[in-house]
């Protein structure tokens, strides 16, 4: 039953009408984004979560967007526990990480376990903009030496957690900071890059792309239109690289999408 229908019988029909039937679910925090005329019914609608997914303890609604240096958006619990902090499992592994204090989007779960399965054992893999770990920890799991980094002290204070949880102490190695300042000292001759990108940090890409050896591959998040998407790759490819695929992966807002640019170095 979707939920607008679970709702149906506890709402007026006119505000039963749009409740979404979408919502993510961070390990047992369900996270739903309402429209203001259903303001009123949140309770309700939180209430209605929890009986449709019984292992659900917190329902959150957004009250604000991703923003800022640390990716982090707002949000009120509507129903349930007050706390927000979680264990979430995405292919075998569990993060702890509290909705509130660190990004994570679950809907990239299956886009990062393409990335992972193409790590090799004894790659050395580079991290920026590591949040708590979904990227880093599979790659670790299949055998790379993985370098993060990461400036959000919630996410990196988790990222360790995650890290000793999955046992990966000897693959991963995080730095604690602003990656574009840090990338620098990096060290170089990396296998692989896995960058998924803040909004408006495209510069990464130049940073990122000498600490690669040449063959070595570059997975380079970022947004933008699907009319401009040929005319970053060609801009990539006057970077020193050769495009070997693109691939939306979730939109973010109206027109814009979130994309990956698997990259070659050359
Ligand atoms: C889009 S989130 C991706 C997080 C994680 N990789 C994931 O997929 O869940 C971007 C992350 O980059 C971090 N960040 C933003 N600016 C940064 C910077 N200059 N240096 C290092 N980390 C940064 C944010 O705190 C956030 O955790």
């Amino acid at each position: 039953m979707s939920l607008s229908n679970r709702c149906a019988g506890s709402l007026p029909p006119d505000a039963a009408r749009i409740v979404p039937d979408h919502y993510d679910v961070i390990g047992d925090v369900a996270v739903i984004t309402l429209p203001d005329a259903l303001l009123p019914y949140r309770e309700v609608i939180g209430r209605c979560i929890t009986e449709e997914r019984h292992n659900i303890r917190s329902v959150c609604m957004r009250t604000a967007p991703v923003a800022g240096t640390r990716r982090t958006a707002g949000y009120a619990v509507i129903f349930g526990r007050e706390g927000t902090e979680t264990v979430h499992r995405e292919y075998g592994c569990p993060y702890h990480l509290d909705v509130k204090k660190a990004f994570y989007n679950p809907r990239l779960a299956s886009e990062r376990n393409r990335v992972a399965k193409q790590v090799r054992e004894g790659e050395r893999v580079l991290v920026p903009f590591a949040g708590v770990g979904p990227f880093v920890i599979p790659a670790a799991k299949r055998g790379g030496q993985v370098t993060a980094i990461e400036i959000n002290p919630d996410a990196c204070r988790y990222l360790r957690e995650n890290v000793r949880e999955n046992d990966m102490e000897d693959m991963v190695t995080l730095i604690e900071g602003d990656a574009m300042q840090l990338l620098a000292s990096c060290g170089g001759e990396y296998d692989r890059a896995i960058v998924p990108t803040p909004y408006g940090l495209n510069t990464a890409l130049d940073e990122v792309i000498p600490l690669i050896r040449r063959g070595g591959v570059i997975h380079f998040y970022t947004f933008t239109v699907p009319q401009e998407t040929d005319i970053l790759a060609a801009k990539f490819r006057g970077m020193g690289c050769v495009v070997n695929r693109i691939r939306r992966c979730g939109h973010v807002a109206p027109g814009v999408s979130r994309w990956v640019y698997d990259l070659r170095r050359r």
